[in-house]
């Protein structure tokens, strides 16, 4: 590949040279002897190097690079300076310049310089490419661009198509059935069934018939013969969550099950094969789960062929942006609400606060966000507890928190907010486990006790209102 060099010196001999020794190295050279004359010649097209004379007759060097770097970032520019003036030259390199040469300078130390900016540009071009290669903001139910999401899409886009069991890890509520979706929806299987099976939720003594089915009269209560998830999901993919949670028993049932595709139903005798593609998930770390015996290792292997890990929300930049912008614009749309945007310090504290509840904690504080206030603006005071106590910059530590109120100090605009919440925080903030309660248990009410139907326009699974309700309990004794 032929590069290209914009040579600016004002000295007809040295320019002379320097375009012999460019040329020298294969380079295409233009070379022009006054500032202006550049920047004429950088509008009409970009070298690929600028070689830069900081002192010129009609404009400095240094303020070309100011104007070069910020418009056409994709050039490496190169100074060329005096012996007495280098202090200037790393002042250009701290303005974004690649290197200097210090006159008098010769071939060698010319071509040194020229390939070390050559080479740098080329990789900066390839992982341009590389970046403009990953998929964008949105993939397949996923919101969020950082560089550790998007490799986790790249992951997704590559084994979609395989048979090969996956395994995703995950703390709770960092997407880990939404990744299980994006597998399926991507793959050659997305016109089949996705079948999800929460086996932290179901009681072990059902367990089994849930994912193998069972006989009429196998026990009590089985009235009619019954498919299990693995029947259901023939020809699809079979979604087992929390599956660390399952008693040993049945895990030795499932590993047979991996190993020869074929399983019984309870309380039946004949054999029945199915096609699935298995993907399990668990927020535990399932090795450790393995070395505390809770968790077979011959299955670990099996379904552990190819693991992917989510990242904690904390952990992905400013995707927690773009996923409360998106939440706060669907939530408001629903409560009939107007909020459209975040003020710059509910900005700060979305981005300080650590989320240990990931994307599900932000949907519920957002969801309590709108729910409880007006306006088009949220505001930092709007959060609620834990997040309230975080000191945003931008809000200027204009309030403190303790630990039952916040007391204000200045800023009249937010004294009626802050009295507001001063007041009512004794009666009516409660901890997030137990406004997402009452939020849950309502609408199982309003559904007459489905809770399918409840999950559904709660937009959660059905396992997930399970799962939680077990957790209620444990923090029920704990008060
Ligand atoms: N990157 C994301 N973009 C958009 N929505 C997301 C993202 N990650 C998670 N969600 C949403 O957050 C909620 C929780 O996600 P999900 O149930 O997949 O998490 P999980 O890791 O399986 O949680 P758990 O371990 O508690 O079962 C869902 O409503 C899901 O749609």
């Amino acid at each position: 590949m032929e590069y290209s060099a914009l040579l600016v010196e004002d000295s007809m001999s040295l320019g002379a040279l320097y375009t012999e020794y460019l040329r020298a190295e294969g380079i295409n050279v233009t070379h022009v002897h006054y500032g202006e004359d550049a920047l004429r010649e950088l509008v009409k097209w970009q070298p690929d190097l600028l070689i830069l004379d900081i002192k010129l007759p009609d404009i400095s060097g240094l303020d070309i690079l100011k104007q070069v770097y910020g418009k056409y970032p994709n050039i490496s520019t190169i100074m060329i300076t005096a012996h007495g003036s280098i202090d200037i030259a790393i002042d250009a390199m701290r303005s974004g310049a690649f290197d200097f040469l210090v006159k008098p300078f010769d071939s060698k130390r010319l071509s040194i310089t020229v390939r070390n900016a050559l080479k740098q540009k080329h990789l900066l071009e390839l992982v341009t490419q590389y970046e403009k290669s990953l998929p964008k903001g949105r993939y397949q139910g996923f919101i969020g661009d950082s560089l550790v999401m998007q490799s986790v899409y790249k992951t997704i886009d590559c084994v979609a198509k395989s048979k090969a069991s996956v395994f995703i890890t995950g703390e709770s509520g960092t997407g880990k059935e939404v990744c299980a979706q994006a597998i399926h929806q991507t793959g050659n299987r997305a016109d089949k069934p996705f079948i999800a099976l929460n086996c932290a939720s179901i009681p072990k003594e059902l367990i089994e018939s849930e994912i193998f089915g069972h006989c009429k009269g196998a026990f009590t209560g089985a009235h009619s013969n019954r498919d299990g998830a693995a029947t259901r999901a023939d020809n699809g993919t079979l979604f087992l969550d929390e599956i660390c949670e399952m008693d040993l028993d049945l895990q030795s049932k499932l590993l047979r099950f991996i190993q020869t595709g074929t399983f019984q139903r309870v309380g039946g005798t004949k054999e029945e094969h199915v096609d699935i593609r298995l993907i399990s998930a668990t927020n535990r770390k399932p090795w450790e789960e393995v070395k505390l015996g809770h968790f077979r290792e011959d299955l670990f292997y099996r379904l552990h062929v190819i693991p992917i890990e989510l990242p904690p929300l904390r952990a992905r930049g400013n995707d927690v942006l773009l996923l409360a912008k998106k939440i706060l614009k669907t939530y408001s749309k629903e409560e009939g609400k107007n909020f459209t945007e975040f003020s710059p310090a509910a900005t700060n504290t979305l981005l300080a606060y650590t989320w240990p509840g990931n994307v599900r904690q932000l949907q519920n504080v957002i969801r309590q966000i709108v729910v409880l206030n007006e306006g088009t603006t949220v505001e930092h005071l709007m959060f609620p507890h834990p997040l309230i106590q975080i000191q945003s910059s931008s809000a200027e530590k204009q309030y403190k928190c303790d630990n039952d109120s916040l007391i204000y100090e200045q800023n009249d605009t937010r004294r009626e907010s802050t009295l507001l919440l001063n007041e009512s925080s004794s009666h009516s903030i409660k901890p997030l486990w137990l406004v997402e309660k009452q939020t849950i248990e309502g609408a199982i009410a309003m559904c007459d006790g489905n809770i399918p139907k409840a999950a559904a326009l709660l937009d959660i699974s059905p396992s997930t209102i399970y799962r939680k309700r077990m957790s209620w309990e444990e923090l029920e004794t704990q008060q």
